[in-house]
């Protein structure tokens, strides 16, 4: 990396700052993950810092600017930093010795009206404090506001790049309609998760753990993933598979993955890579497996992927698969270690129900056509979505619960 610095330095002589010549390696997530993590090694930290002089703003006054933009080289790709710096410094009294500025495109009409980056100016003495301690400590600052005031993220990925804003789904185990007993034993899974952190480095074991949620649409499985993300305070990566062209696709999406996080491989049964290999199959599909002159990813490498996730700086991983046909995955995946707990989620049982009647019409406590319902629930096969979509229609919660009488004794009536 260094030796890639060396040759590329000389032709960005004029770059604006530091950030902006740092975007341009491919690498740069990885460093500046590292360098929030206090890692980089001091030597490459001051080789940084000597060879990056010439690209602060010279100022008068001996001051010095560094120039933080919103996004890298496009739109798709956040700065971190920014979003550090914007949560960080309504919460600071200007400093005598640093100014933060913001720099916003107002040309509205100019092809890079979306760009706008923090400008912060100090003096030059102060330049490599600035980038060893400083821009980490707004970081770090920035991760523990982040995890205080719950503001999670939810990162999508469906083409070239992750995309994200902020996971505002209010799917708590509070309100999800599941069977009680299967909740308890998910959270409880949870909780010694998040307490056994110190357990998995003792025995050199990656901070991990792995759930698949199978079962049939509109069944809570993305529900549960909120539910999730909100109990343990983790942000989510959302990776579409069918986007993932290559191995080096796999690795590059996964390389800007940053720890503390809940990986999910929604409906990861629409992809052929992973299917159950116990079935005859042609050669050109065991080369696929291999990697070789595949225009797809491989089974073994997302496996290679999974098995070596290391948990850097003590940040855990989440890995959640989900599937409305376990069936048809290779059970290779499904194994324990890959994924540690298979959940399944069906259809809404009468257990579940005053759940939904506490949410949707904040019915607590005993109703005679709660308690019929209940009964109803378990003679017949409905979703708690569908269920949802019925009590939603009314604000009595009296004729919400006797329109969905109506409802499940038709529905009765069709399976018989
Ligand atoms: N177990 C549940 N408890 C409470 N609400 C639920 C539950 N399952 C589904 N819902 C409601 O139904 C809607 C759809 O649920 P959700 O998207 O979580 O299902 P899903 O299994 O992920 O469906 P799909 O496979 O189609 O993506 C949600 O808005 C949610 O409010």
């Amino acid at each position: 990396m260094v030796s890639n610095m060396r040759k590329l330095l000389p032709s960005f002589a004029s770059a604006s700052s530091w950030f902006e010549v740092y975007a341009t390696f491919s690498t740069f997530t990885m460093l500046l993950r590292t360098a929030f993590n206090d890692l980089i090694p001091h030597q490459i930290r001051s080789f940084l810092v000597s060879k990056l002089e010439a690209f602060f703003h010279s100022q008068p006054n001996n001051q010095i600017s560094l120039r933080i933009n919103e996004f890298w080289h496009d739109r798709y790709n956040g700065n971190e930093v920014f979003l550090a710096a914007q949560e960080y410094l309504p919460t600071r009294i200007t400093s005598t010795k640093f100014t933060w500025k913001l720099d916003e495109n107002s040309d509205e009409n100019s092809r890079d009206s979306w760009k706008q980056a923090f400008v912060l100016t100090f003096d030059e003495r102060n330049r490599e404090r600035v980038l060893d301690r400083y821009i980490p400590h707004v970081l770090k600052t920035y991760e523990a506001m982040k995890s205080e005031k719950r503001i999670l993220e939810i990162h999508s990925r469906r083409s070239y790049a992750w995309t994200y804003w902020e996971l505002s789904h209010p799917a708590t185990f509070d309100t999800l309609a599941l069977d009680p007993e299967l909740k308890q034993a998910v959270v409880d899974d949870l909780d010694r998760f998040l307490k056994r952190k110190e357990f998995y480095k003792k025995v050199g074991k990656p901070w991990k753990r792995g759930y698949l949620l199978y079962g049939p649409p509109g069944t809570g499985k993305s529900s549960l993933i909120a539910a999730i993300a909100n109990h343990l305070k983790f942000d989510v990566y959302d990776l579409d598979l069918s986007c993932i062209n290559s191995d080096s696709d796999l690795m590059e999406a996964m390389r800007d993955i940053s720890g503390s996080s809940i990986l999910v491989f929604e409906d990861i049964d629409c992809n052929k890579e992973v299917h159950d290999r116990s079935k005859p199959k042609q050669d050109s599909d065991i080369e696929k497996e291999r990697g070789e002159g595949s225009g797809k990813f491989s089974l073994s490498n997302l496996l290679n992927f999974i098995d070596g996730l290391r948990s850097g700086g003590g940040e855990g991983w989440v890995i959640i698969f989900t599937t409305n046909h376990k069936e048809k995955i290779d059970p290779a995946l499904l194994r324990p270690g890959r994924m540690d707990m298979h959940i399944h989620l069906s259809f809404l049982r009468g257990r579940a129900f005053p759940i939904m009647a506490s949410n949707y019409l904040g019915i607590e406590g005993h109703h005679p056509l709660v308690e019929e319902i209940k009964g109803m629930l378990e003679k017949t096969q409905v979703t708690p979505a569908v269920v949802g979509e019925h009590l939603i229609r009314n604000e009595d919660p009296d004729l919400a619960l006797e329109a969905l009488v109506e409802f499940l004794k038709q529905q009765m009536k069709e399976t018989q």
